[in-house]
């Protein structure tokens, strides 16, 4: 390990690398699955009474407009103006696909849109305009102003969107950034500043190329000047080659400002005994052979969209000393604006900035910079169960990663204090250290959560039996598992049927995954014998414990988790939820001492997840139970990042009404109490009380509970399964699980609509639970 690297874990081997490559068609099948595309707007006030609508519509609107006329700042107060940003484009620079105009960059902005939700809370809409002209789109936007609370312009080429942004930073009130330029160039800058410090160099002596000479790399020069490099160390390049002083060919007065005194003239000449290179053009612009003639330890940062100017392998088999960054997700180190715009414009609506400045950018790029240099809390160190991949601070963790949950309480604070401490702030906050807990509040805990799943799943992937292998769903989510690099599935099926539909997919079988078919597998007897001693005394013959592993393919697929060969199982689309667990509790024992249940994940838009339990095996549970459930469903919150208040449901309220309530609930509470657990639980009561803690407030003061309950222990199977049934639907939620819990070895049994994408979810928490064991 060099001097500058010491301290610091060795580099991530790109062998290593936990892929989550997606392919061309799975791609496609997400943006068309359901309702297609990435958003839909929602309603945050009911509209379901007449006095509702008169409240909300006419009459009752007219009171926040007449208000809005005579102090239009009210607008915040009275309208979403305050938390939506447009994210506008005319589609002429598309990553780096080019100019494919307005309509086909609608799936970008549809993105960035998706991004400001689930990073930052932010609301948007995408605005795709389809015009070149300049004033057209200038005015466009101008005149739709009143909308938004800020703009995003993005993905708009050079040298029009230097024009475009400073027009409309002078004709409106409001945040007005270009995110190409300045997200790309905070971001950029802070991976700079912490390569510079890994590489033990000196911002103001590192010489830079940069690739590119639009939009990113024009704003990227300018960031990097301002935060200390020496202008006169920064070459930039285009198309026609090196931008230098006296240069006329494909100028513009951007690219002239950036013009410096040089003899080279070719990228390559630029590039020799430089220390630094930012690519900001399109793929492959970059050769090995330039990376060669870098400096010692070269800072890379290749960040063309979707494909770098040179991959980490390329550049890491001629530059094992660089430091390498690219723009995509599925590799160490992505240097991307997803890290910069989310969360400063959640920063600058929060104090009204009426501008984003130089201060608040310097003031975001310090803090991503800072935040990769911190220690990364477990739970964010996902990695941490494969050898030497630990997300420590060093080359191969410069720039900390997009899903870090700590981001939301930082960059927007730092923003903001910037954006008060230079006086652009409308309404400043006196109290930051409040606003930054506040802010965590605003991210979804299991969003989060299955993140770093699926990320300690690609660090330490794990053979997943796929047991309704021939079924075409099951065939495509074993393929996602596999590119998504969660591990090694196995379909277990007839290989002709099997490829048979993959001829129909038109997808090979990608080397990784195998077929194992039931009914001549080398493994049989060996399952069947198991079997027998397992269940000689119940009356079963060793023909019929062949049958069963010839016949049932969760009771083969239990018996290759029970024998070694595998480490998890997902089934459950071909047979009912009864019948299927029928057929792994065949070979597969419950846990010593648990009890079997299942939890649902209720993913709801305004009270977040909640827990619900059984949703799968008990039809009336005991007091012991349903403790025990409990118990359990509090452990599996926590570990998705909840801290867990337990109600037990029923109709009734602490006795309130009078009735037959069911005596188990109140002894499941007792039976707690003597336990001394370390979680917070309280019932009988009804769902409202458990949900509401202003009603509990008022009527049940003495109730235990500090906030709204997320784990519900349920009466009944019929309870539970009409509540969680019935909630996605009506409320546009999302149900996750059943997720069978209690069960000696990892199984779960999907629902038998179970879509790709719940099979390859549910798949992926299984090996996640065979990681933990
Ligand atoms: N990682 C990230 O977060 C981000 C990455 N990017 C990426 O940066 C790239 C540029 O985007 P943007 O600035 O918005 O686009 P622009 O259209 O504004 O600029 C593109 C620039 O790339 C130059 N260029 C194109 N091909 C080459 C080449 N082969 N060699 C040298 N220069 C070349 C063009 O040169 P000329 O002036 O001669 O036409 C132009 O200066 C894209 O790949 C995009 O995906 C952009 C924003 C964020
Ligand atoms: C990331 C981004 O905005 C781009 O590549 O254009
Ligand atoms: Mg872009």
């Amino acid at each position: 390990m060099d001097d500058a690297h010491k301290g610091t874990m060795p580099p991530i081997s790109l062998a290593d690398v936990r892929t989550a490559r997606v392919t061309p068609e799975e791609a496609l099948a997400l943006h068309a699955e359901g309702r297609p595309g990435k958003l839909e707007i929602r309603l945050t006030k009911p509209l379901i009474t007449a006095r509702d609508l008169s409240l909300a519509y006419s009459p009752g609107v007219a009171e926040p407009c007449l208000h809005i006329a005579r102090d239009p700042a009210l607008a915040y107060d009275y309208t979403s103006k305050g938390n939506f940003v447009a994210v506008v484009s005319n589609g002429t620079a598309v990553l780096g696909l080019g100019n494919l105009g307005a309509l086909a960059s609608k799936p970008v902005m549809e993105g960035k849109v998706a991004l400001f939700k689930r990073f930052a809370d932010v609301d948007g809409i995408d605005l795709c305009i389809d015009t070149e002209d300049v004033d057209a789109f200038v005015n466009a936007v101008r005149y739709l102003g009143p909308s938004f609370g800020g703009i995003n312009l993005e993905d708009i080429k050079a040298p029009e969107c230097f024009v475009i942004e400073q027009r409309l930073r002078e004709l409106m009130d409001i945040p007005v950034f270009h995110d190409d330029q300045h997200g790309t160039a905070i971001v950029a800058a802070a991976g700079l500043l912490n390569a510079v410090h890994l590489t033990g160099r000196a911002l103001k002596d590192t010489t830079i190329v940069i690739n590119g000479a639009g939009a990113a790399a024009v704003a990227c020069a300018e960031l990097m000047k301002a935060m200390g490099v020496t202008p006169r160390n920064v070459i930039m390049c285009d198309t026609k080659g090196v931008v230098y002083r006296g240069r006329t060919e494909g100028m513009n007065q951007w690219k002239s400002a950036h013009a410096v005194d040089t003899e080279a003239r070719t990228l390559s000449q630029a590039m020799a005994g430089a220390d630094c290179f930012f690519g900001l053009s399109v793929k492959g612009a970059v050769t090995p052979e330039m990376l060669r003639a870098m400096a010692d330890k070269p800072i890379i940062f290749a960040m063309a969209n979707p494909d770098p100017e040179i991959t980490p392998e390329e550049a890491k088999a001629v530059r094992p000393d660089c430091i390498i960054a690219t723009g995509r997700s599925d590799y160490p180190n992505q240097v991307n604006n997803v890290l910069g715009f989310p969360f400063i414009f959640r920063g600058a609506l929060d104090v009204r900035a009426s501008t984003i400045n130089d201060a608040m950018k310097v003031a975001a790029a310090e803090a991503l910079a800072m935040l990769a240099r911190e220690d990364v809390p477990e739970e964010v160190n996902t990695a941490g169960a494969g050898a030497g991949t630990s997300l420590r601070f060093g080359p191969d963790y410069i720039i900390p990663n997009a899903f870090d949950p700590r981001l939301i309480s930082r960059v927007p604070v730092a923003v903001a204090r910037a954006a008060i401490a230079s006086g652009v702030a409308r309404k400043p906050i006196a109290d930051l250290g409040k606003y930054a807990r506040a802010l965590a509040g605003r991210l979804d805990a299991t969003a989060n959560a299955m993140e770093l799943i699926t990320e300690r799943v690609r660090a330490n992937p794990r053979t997943v039996v796929f047991a309704e292998g021939e079924e075409e769903k099951v065939i495509r989510a074993a393929i996602a598992f596999h590119n998504s690099g969660y591990g090694s599935p196995v379909l277990v099926g007839r290989e002709d049927r099997i490829r048979a539909t993959l001829l129909t997919l038109g997808v090979p079988l990608p080397e990784g995954i195998t077929i194992r078919n039931a009914r001549n597998s080398d493994s049989n007897r060996r399952y069947a014998e198991y079997l027998y001693a397992r269940r000689q005394r119940e009356g079963f013959l060793l023909r019929d414990c062949q049958r069963l592993v010839n016949q049932d393919r969760n009771v083969f697929a239990g018996c290759m988790l029970a024998l070694g060969d595998a480490d998890a199982v997902v089934t459950g689309v071909t047979r009912s939820y009864a019948v299927a667990l029928e057929g792994i509790a065949t070979a597969i024992d419950p846990a010593p001492g648990g009890v079997m249940f299942g939890l649902t994940l209720l993913l709801a838009r305004v009270s977040g997840t909640v827990f619900v339990a059984d949703t799968a095996i008990h039809e009336r549970p005991d007091a012991a139970t349903l403790a025990e459930i409990a118990v359990q469903s509090a452990a599996a919150a926590r570990r998705l990042g909840h801290e867990p208040r337990v109600a037990f449901l029923s109709f009734s309220t602490f006795g309130d009404p009078k009735g037959h309530i069911p005596g188990s609930l109140r002894e499941a509470v007792r039976l707690l109490d003597e336990r001394k657990v370390d979680f917070e639980y309280d019932g009988e009561m009804a769902a409202d009380v458990a949900l509401d803690p202003a009603l509990r407030a008022r009527l049940y003061p003495f109730c235990r509970l500090t906030g709204p309950a997320n784990v519900l222990v349920m009466p009944g199977l019929h309870a539970a399964h009409i509540l969680t049934k019935a909630v996605p639907r009506l409320t546009s939620g999302t149900a996750i699980g059943p997720l069978l819990m209690g069960l000696s070895r990892p199984v779960q049994i999907v629902p038998m609509d179970a879509s790709v994408t719940q099979l390859l979810d549910m798949a992926c928490l299984a090996a996640h639970a065979a990681i933990a064991r």
